[in-house]
């Protein structure tokens, strides 16, 4: 979560006042405007008899490539027959990234505050690093042509000790042969000298030192600018900065680190039934989650949230709000509303809203009814309601789709990121399309990755989902056996 992102504009939304006020609603929080309503006769309207299926998919608009629409046709309904969607989850990532660009936009940002961000320029040292031949060891900086010299009856060489260089104030004088510098970590070696004796191998006899080592060019120094030369840099530009590189770039003098900006994103949930969680549910009503989940996770993703709220499944509403987050964010992030229903309205307010419709349906559980549409540069990804459909939705689209709009050139980032572990559930198949099962991740004896399923009821089954790390994918077609080697994907 970013310091300098500022908070989100979180809000539930003021749903025309036409049905009877829930519980004791979000009136009690300040920053909420309005109390929740419901629209009347939900239960009974949430059958799934569809008045506008036949698909965009399946029609002509989607298929005709004329339209430069090269997407497989998701789902067909032909002569009452369903086929089910047959794009994979791969496939469908691939045409996501394509579709989306990099922000590029690049801004400075206060190095404290650079940790989690991606480089917009490549920075450069105004320094050698390290500036000046270092030493590595406390000990005597030597030239090391005098350790071949003579030796006394115990095997050390005997050398004067003519001054010292320390961190920060460096011997300023010759050393002369026979003569060494008392030296200490990170202090300049003596141009003269080319080796430092660790302390522990020296005797010092008044002005003398005895030298128990063996003559050894370089030993424990570090040539100036081995680490990096001025008006070069070890980082490229796409590069999430870590903690680490902080220490980097303190060293390369780059204070303000050109970084690109975040990737604002609008989070919308929709449904009648959605409370929040302050609310007390009503008859058929449950309170919402996903804005939670979601919006924590695209910040600690490092992406500024902009937006979260939700709408009822009230086509003006919708539009509204829609309309309002195409405005104000760079992708908007919506959940629920995405599969067959009579008020699955999303991708249809959405087209209204001139969002083109890329995709919907992807061979994968859960999440299988995800929708995806580009307005111009701005993506929208519909995400199924049910939570661990989002969470899936999430991390397996949402992620490197904005991992790519935020500059990221890391391909681990920008892909799937699968795992291998070993898969200690019964056996499991997937006939129709991939699954992904919520497990935990430890460490085997043999150091290869546990997988052990965890308890879970479905893609409504939240709880499931919080106990799991991972989720182990099963191939769709194929089985997963217990003991085999399979792919998972991390949750974290
Ligand atoms: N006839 C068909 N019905 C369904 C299909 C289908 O292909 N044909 N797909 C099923 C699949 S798979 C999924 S997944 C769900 C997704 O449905 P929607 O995206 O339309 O989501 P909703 O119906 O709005 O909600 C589903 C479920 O999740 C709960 N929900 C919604 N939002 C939230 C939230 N913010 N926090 C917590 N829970 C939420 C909602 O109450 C529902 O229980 O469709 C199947 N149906
Ligand atoms: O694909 Mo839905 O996501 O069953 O759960």
């Amino acid at each position: 979560m970013r310091a300098s992102g500022g908070r989100p504009a979180v809000g539930w939304f003021r749903p025309r006042p036409r049905g009877r006020s829930v519980g004791r609603g979000p009136e009690r929080r300040s920053w909420s405007r309005e109390p929740l309503r419901l629209r009347e006769g939900f239960a009974e309207s949430s059958r799934a008899d569809d008045a506008r299926p036949l698909l965009r998919a399946g029609s002509v608009r989607l298929a005709d490539p004329a339209l430069g629409i090269s997407i497989p046709t998701p789902w067909t309904v032909r002569r009452g027959h369903y086929t089910p969607p047959v794009i994979s989850p791969s496939e469908a990532l691939a045409q996501l990234l394509d579709a989306v660009q990099p922000l590029g936009e690049v801004e400075p940002c206060q190095l404290a505050f650079a940790a989690g961000r991606i480089l917009g320029q490549r920075p450069v040292s105004d320094v050698d690093l390290p500036p000046f031949r270092k030493a590595m060891m406390d000990g005597f900086a030597v030239r090391s042509a005098d350790l071949d010299g003579p030796r006394l009856e115990d095997g050390s060489a005997v050398l004067v000790v003519v001054g010292e260089s320390k961190a920060g104030t460096p011997y300023g004088g010759d050393v002369l042969p026979g003569q060494c510098v008392e030296i200490y970590t990170g202090a300049e070696v003596p141009d003269d000298c080319d080796q430092v004796v660790m302390i522990e191998r020296s005797a010092r006899r008044g002005n003398k030192v005895h030298l128990s080592a063996a003559a050894c060019a370089a030993e424990h120094v570090q040539e100036r600018a081995a680490i990096i030369r001025a008006g070069d840099g070890p980082f490229e530009v796409g590069r999430r900065i870590s903690s680490v590189d902080l220490s980097v770039l303190a060293a390369m003098g780059v204070a303000e680190v050109p970084v690109f900006r975040q990737v604002r994103v609008a989070v919308l949930t929709t449904g009648d039934e959605l409370v929040p969680p302050w609310a007390v549910p009503g008859p058929g009503q449950i309170r919402e989650g996903n804005t939670f989940y979601l919006a924590s996770r695209l910040m600690h993703l490092d992406h500024e949230v902009v937006e979260v709220g939700a709408v009822p499944d009230d086509e003006e509403l919708l539009r509204e709000h829609f309309g309002a987050a195409l405005e104000k964010a760079d992708v908007v992030v919506t959940t629920g509303g995405v599969s067959m229903g009579k008020y699955d309205l999303v991708g249809k307010v959405f087209e209204e809203l001139g969002v083109e419709p890329r995709l919907h349906k992807v061979a994968v559980k859960p999440g299988k009814p995800i929708w995806f549409g580009m307005r111009g540069t701005t993506p929208v990804l519909g995400l199924p309601g049910n939570p661990v459909s989002a969470v899936l939705g999430l991390e397996l689209f949402v992620r490197p789709v904005l991992a790519k709009m935020a500059g990221v050139t890391d391909g681990d980032e920008l892909g799937e990121r699968l795992r291998t572990g070993r898969w200690t559930g019964p056996r499991r198949e997937a006939p129709t399309r991939q699954d992904n099962l919520p497990c935990t991740v430890r460490q085997g004896d043999d150091g290869i990755e546990v997988l052990e399923p965890v308890a879970y009821q479905g893609s409504s089954d939240v709880v499931g989902a919080a106990r799991a790390t991972a989720l182990a994918v099963v191939p769709h077609g194929g089985a997963i056996e217990s003991g085999e080697l399979v792919r998972y994907r991390p949750l974290v």
